[in-house]
């Protein structure tokens, strides 16, 4: 991939708006009383960002909060329209077509499920939406089988998924679901939104260690992660980190602080890698060069 997203928001501006009038009521009205013309500006969001995942990989993308690292995972499932898209992105050296696409999965930030379906009928409702029309209904139930095998969903298939209101899985399987939901197409690229966000230490590395086993099985895994834990991090194979839609590092993980440390950036005790590396992003480590 080599990624750049640039939108333009119109910023709408209303100066003789009752609302604004409350808030600056000495302030005198615009001559002429009326609303000036929108405003189109430009943001970038991200700016030259590439890398590459291979199977069998996890790739962690990191980040402070707003630097992109929805945008990227959205592009990369082509999710972003419109023109402001610009670069590269390829799967297997062909552009992203419909084939691609089939062939990749999606995990976002919010889970889509019904609350009042089991994690079992989730799934076989699923798999009777997704699979192709012309499979048997049997063997759609097997890959719903299958999918709550691989994710260890057994002990709580006859479950409720359930929501704020109404009591069902823990966190970490409603995430598990959402993940079950996308291997029932055997996408060859995972791409997932925070999947460990709300999750407890725990519950996060038993995730990102399902992951690890789904990547080992041939499958590249692009997964954001908010916050994670250091034997979170030493699960991830490559990461790339984001800064204001910028790449400031993308390679292996384990040579992420010796390459920092070789352009003048060390922590001053032992620390988290991923702490450190989101310390440098949010540009709040020193360098000693
Ligand atoms: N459609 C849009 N209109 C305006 N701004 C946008 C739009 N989409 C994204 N942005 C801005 O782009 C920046 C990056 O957003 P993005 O959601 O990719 O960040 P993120 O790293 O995933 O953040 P978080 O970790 O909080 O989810 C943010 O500042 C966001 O406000």
């Amino acid at each position: 991939m080599d990624v750049a997203y640039r939108l333009k928001i119109e910023a709408k501006q209303k100066s003789g708006g009752s609302i604004k009038r409350l808030f600056t009521p000495h302030e005198s009205p615009p001559s002429d009383h009326g609303s000036r013309a929108a405003v189109p500006q430009e943001r970038i969001i991200l700016k030259g960002v590439t890398g590459i995942a291979h199977p069998g990989e996890i790739l962690a993308v990191l980040g402070p909060s707003g630097s992109g690292k929805s945008t990227l995972l959205n592009a990369l499932a082509g999710r972003l329209h419109g023109n402001g898209l610009t670069g590269t992105i390829l799967a297997n050296s062909s552009k992203l077509n419909k084939s691609v696409l089939r062939r990749t999965g999606f995990v976002t930030q919010d889970d889509i499920l019904y609350p009042h379906l089991t994690v079992r009928e989730t799934l076989v409702f699923c798999a009777m939406l997704r699979l192709p029309r012309v499979l048997p209904r049997a063997t759609k139930v097997a890959a719903a089988e299958s999918a709550i095998a691989e994710l260890g969903l057994r002990k709580c298939e006859h479950t409720i998924i359930g929501n704020s209101f109404i009591r069902g899985v823990s966190g970490g399987e409603r995430k598990r679901v959402s993940i079950a939901h996308e291997m029932l197409v055997d996408p060859s690229l995972l791409i997932l939104d925070e999947p460990t966000s709300g999750l407890d230490s725990t519950a996060a590395h038993r995730l990102v260690m399902t992951l690890g086993s789904l990547a080992k099985k041939g499958k590249s895994v692009i997964t954001s992660v908010h916050q994670p834990s250091s034997r979170v991090y030493q699960m991830f194979d490559k990461v790339l980190l984001l800064s204001e839609g910028q790449c400031l590092y993308f390679g292996k993980g384990s040579d992420a602080m010796r390459y920092f440390q070789s352009v003048g950036f060390a922590p001053s005790f032992p620390m988290n890698p991923a702490d450190f590396l989101l310390d440098l992003a949010n540009a709040s480590v020193e360098g000693q060069m």
